[in-house]
Formats: C-alpha cells, structure tokens, sequence
C-alpha cells in the first residue's frame, strides 16, 4: 500500500517515456496566431491599439512566436505588421503570407522576424483554390523560399490540408524545401479531419524525411486539436500553432490554454518555468472582451468551474490531498480550488471542512446531522453558499446553548447537592 502511493506520486505517468526517443514534448515552441488564424474568427476585428496589447499580453505570457495576419491582406494589416514588428518584443514576430512572390515582397519589407508560407496540397484545393499543380507548386515553393532566404529572414514553407493530400507530393515537397535551408516545414489539419494516430504517424515519417523543424496546424472540427498537437510533439513535431481560446476559421485550432494545460501534465516543471501562466486568464479575458464572446464554462484551467468540486466523495479526497481528483495545481495558473457543499450530493467531510473554515466547533456528529439538514433542504433547491453558513453557524449556536443549558443545569444540581451535603453534615 504505501510502496504503490509513493510510485504514485514520484513519478509521472503522463509525461515522456524512454521509448519516446522523437518525442518533444518537453522542448517545443508555440507559434500564437491569435493575430492571424484568430483574425479569421467570426466574431474577430482588432484595431491597431487591441492588436498590439494582445501582441504585448501574449509576448508577457512567454510564446516563442507571433503570427500575425498577411500584410497583403489589406493596407491597414500592412501597417499592423510593421507597427508589431517595430515593438522589440521577447516573442518572434512571423506573417503568414501565400506562397506567392507579391506577397513575400510585402512580407519582407514589414521588418518581421520570419515568413510562414503555405500553399494547398490536396486535390480539393489544387482544383478548387488555387487550381495549379503539384510541379507548379513546387517551382514557386522554390522561388519563394529562395527569395525569403536570400533576405535573411526565417521561412516556414507549409502544405494546407495536408491529411487530404498525396503523402508522396507532399514527402517530395517538404524534401525539396528543407534542401533549400528553410528553418521549419509545416503539417495543417485544415479541414480538423486528422486523427491522433494519423498525425503521429504523418509527423513521425516526415521527422525521417527532413532534417529541419517541424510545424503542425490543427483545427477542432471534430474535437481533437489538442490531441492532435500532443501526438505530433510525440512523433517529433518542434511548433505547434495556437491561438487564444482557440479561436480561428469555423471553430479553431488548438487552444493556447488547452495546449498548455495538456502539456503541463507531461513536464510541469518545463512548462511553468517557460510560461506565466497565472498571467492566461487575463490574457484570455483580454481577447474574449475584444471578440465580444465569454470565455467558455468549461475552458481549460480557467473556465468558472475547471477546479469546482462538487460530489462528497471527491470532495473529502480533495480536502485530503488535491491531487486524487486535480492534474493541474490552480495556483500554478493563479486560480483557487472550490469545494461546493450546498447541494444534495454533498457530504459531511466536506461540511466539516466548512465549519471549521468558519470557526465553528462541532462534533463528528453534530457534522453529520447538520449534513442531513443541509441535504434535506437542498432536495428541494440548492443552497447557495451564504445560505448553508447561515444554516452552520444557526446550528452551531443552538448547540452551544443547548450545550450551556446543559452545562448550567449541572452546575444546579451541583450546587444543590453541595448545599444539601453540607446542611447534612452540619
Ligand atoms: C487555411 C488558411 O487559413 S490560409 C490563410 C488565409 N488567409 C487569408 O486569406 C488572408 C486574408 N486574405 C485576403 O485578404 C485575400 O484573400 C488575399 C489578399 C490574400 C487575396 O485576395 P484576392 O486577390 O481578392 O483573391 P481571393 O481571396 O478572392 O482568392 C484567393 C486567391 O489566392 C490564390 N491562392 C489561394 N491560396 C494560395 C496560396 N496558398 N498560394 C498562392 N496563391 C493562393 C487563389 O488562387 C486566388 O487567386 P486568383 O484570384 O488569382 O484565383
Ligand atoms: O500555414 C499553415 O500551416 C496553416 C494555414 C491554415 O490556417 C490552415 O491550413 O488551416
Ligand atoms: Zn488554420
């Protein structure tokens, strides 16, 4: 018993294990496209001034990267791109241009750190996108990255919709590039429709293809962005793409929460030494108020209940050591722990636990039978914390008369009995 609790808790069973010889998952970087893939949210317009306070919101948090929207897309993104790029932040700041000469003229007179350059692979976008084929494609992968090269800036060459296209175009286009000295390629579930063992598989082969990094790009359609992300730093993916709340094209790609919030459970010292993240619900708050939606119930860390224990039997586990029912700590992202007690599936460890939160002494018992009230009532409707205090210290007042009843008619009968002793005895 005690040999199997100390395994438990001296090693961790989620993180890299000595088979894993790819596996990244403690040394990898974030590429935030808040700025980029998150403009293309629904909801999304920044102006200058918001794009700039999340660049700096997110450059505090700690990402390795920014990616920031097309400067061809529009002058005032033009502006935008120059006017990041001029901040002297921490983070690297990209611009994710087509893989188009025009575009990277632009993209390199902005003063950014790097280019991330992308073209559609598959067979819906060569024949409904862009219309070109693979060998055309090619001829201006290697224009393009040869020009960004020639600038000295850092170039990303990616396929879209990589897991709808032809694994041997794309195994010869990502060996082409990376001859040409890019710094990383990149991997885009664009349509979310990869699998975890799909990408680890697709990562794993291309880690033996190129000898360059590795970028990966995953959209939540059907819920596995995060997974997705785990599995390509597994197979020995280097960058993963996120944005803030996972905000993006349809639904978005792999959270910035999420990602580290998966990635914590496999190296936490890595994590919260590289990241602040006591510093992710403002940032969080920060681009939910600027694309005017709240942050999700059940978000990763920070949604209202992320660290909200209800049912008595976890509760009296969490009181006694948090880590029976939590993998994150909350205050290793700055959040609190909260046992609520004023409902039907309650407890009395969790109640007692209250009481003497509040001061108030009680015996096992007396606990117990308070639970019962306290059960009883919210049969009917639960209690909200104010009301279940009162019901505790109303409680705990009625014993403690009762109890000074008691206690004053002993001395009574004490008193009495001396009395009629001594009237005895003369
Ligand atoms: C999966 C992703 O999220 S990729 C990133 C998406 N980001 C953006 O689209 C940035 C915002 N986009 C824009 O502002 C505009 O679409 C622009 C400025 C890029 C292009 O605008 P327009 O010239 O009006 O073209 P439009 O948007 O209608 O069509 C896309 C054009 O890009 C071409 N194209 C699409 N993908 C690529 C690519 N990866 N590389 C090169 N050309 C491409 C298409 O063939 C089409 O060109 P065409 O008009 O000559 O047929
Ligand atoms: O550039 C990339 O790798 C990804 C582009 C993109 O947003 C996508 O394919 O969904
Ligand atoms: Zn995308």
């Amino acid at each position: 018993m005690t040999s199997n609790n100390t395994t438990a808790t001296s090693s961790n069973p989620y993180g890299k294990s000595v088979a894993d010889f790819l596996s990244r998952v403690d040394n990898f970087s974030i590429i935030e496209s808040t700025l980029r893939e998150g403009e293309q949210f629904a909801n999304a317009f920044f102006d200058t001034a918001k794009k700039i306070e999340i660049a700096k919101a997110l450059d505090d948090f700690g990402v390795e990267y920014i990616e920031i929207t097309s400067p061809a897309a529009s002058e005032q993104s033009r502006q935008d791109c120059v006017a990041i790029a001029s901040l002297g932040l921490k983070s690297k700041i990209l611009t994710h241009v087509r893989c188009h000469m025009d575009d990277a003229r632009i993209a390199v007179e902005t003063g950014v750190d790097g280019l991330d350059v992308v073209i559609g692979t598959s067979s819906f976008l060569r024949q409904f996108s862009h219309g070109k084929s693979m060998e055309y494609i090619t001829q201006q992968a290697i224009e393009v990255v040869n020009y960004i090269k020639s600038t000295g800036l850092e170039v990303r060459f990616s396929s879209e919709d990589s897991f709808r296209s032809d694994l041997v175009d794309l195994l010869n286009i990502y060996r082409t590039v990376d001859k040409l000295g890019v710094n990383r390629v990149g991997i885009a579930d664009t349509v979310g429709c990869a699998n975890p063992r799909q990408v680890y598989e697709l990562v794993r082969t291309l880690r033996g293809v190129v000898s360059c990094d590795i970028e990966c790009h995953f959209h939540n359609d059907t819920g596995c962005a995060i997974a997705n992300a785990y599995a390509a730093l597994e197979a020995g993916a280097t960058h993963i793409d996120t944005s803030v709340l996972g905000i993006g094209e349809r639904n978005g790609i792999t959270p910035l929460g999420g990602l580290v919030a998966r990635m914590y459970t496999a190296d936490r010292d890595y994590i919260t030494g590289k990241y602040k993240l006591h510093k992710l619900r403002d940032l969080e708050n920060l681009v939910a108020d600027a694309v005017d939606i709240e942050v999700p119930f059940n978000n990763y860390v920070t949604g209202y209940c992320a660290f909200t224990h209800k049912a008595g039997i976890h509760a009296k586990a969490i009181l006694n050591n948090p880590s029976t029912y939590e993998i994150l700590k909350p205050e290793d992202f700055g959040m609190t722990r909260y046992v609520s007690i004023g409902h039907r599936l309650t407890g009395w460890n969790a109640v007692k636990s209250r009481t003497q939160q509040l001061g108030l002494e009680l015996t096992d018992d007396q606990v117990k039978q308070v639970t019962a009230k306290i059960k009883q009532m919210a049969d009917i409707k639960p209690l909200g914390i104010e009301a279940v205090d009162h019901l505790l210290r109303e409680f705990h007042a009625k014993h403690t008369d009762n109890h000074l009843e008691q206690l004053g008619r002993m001395e009574v009968t004490v008193h009495q009995e001396a009395q009629e002793h001594s009237e005895q005895t003369g």
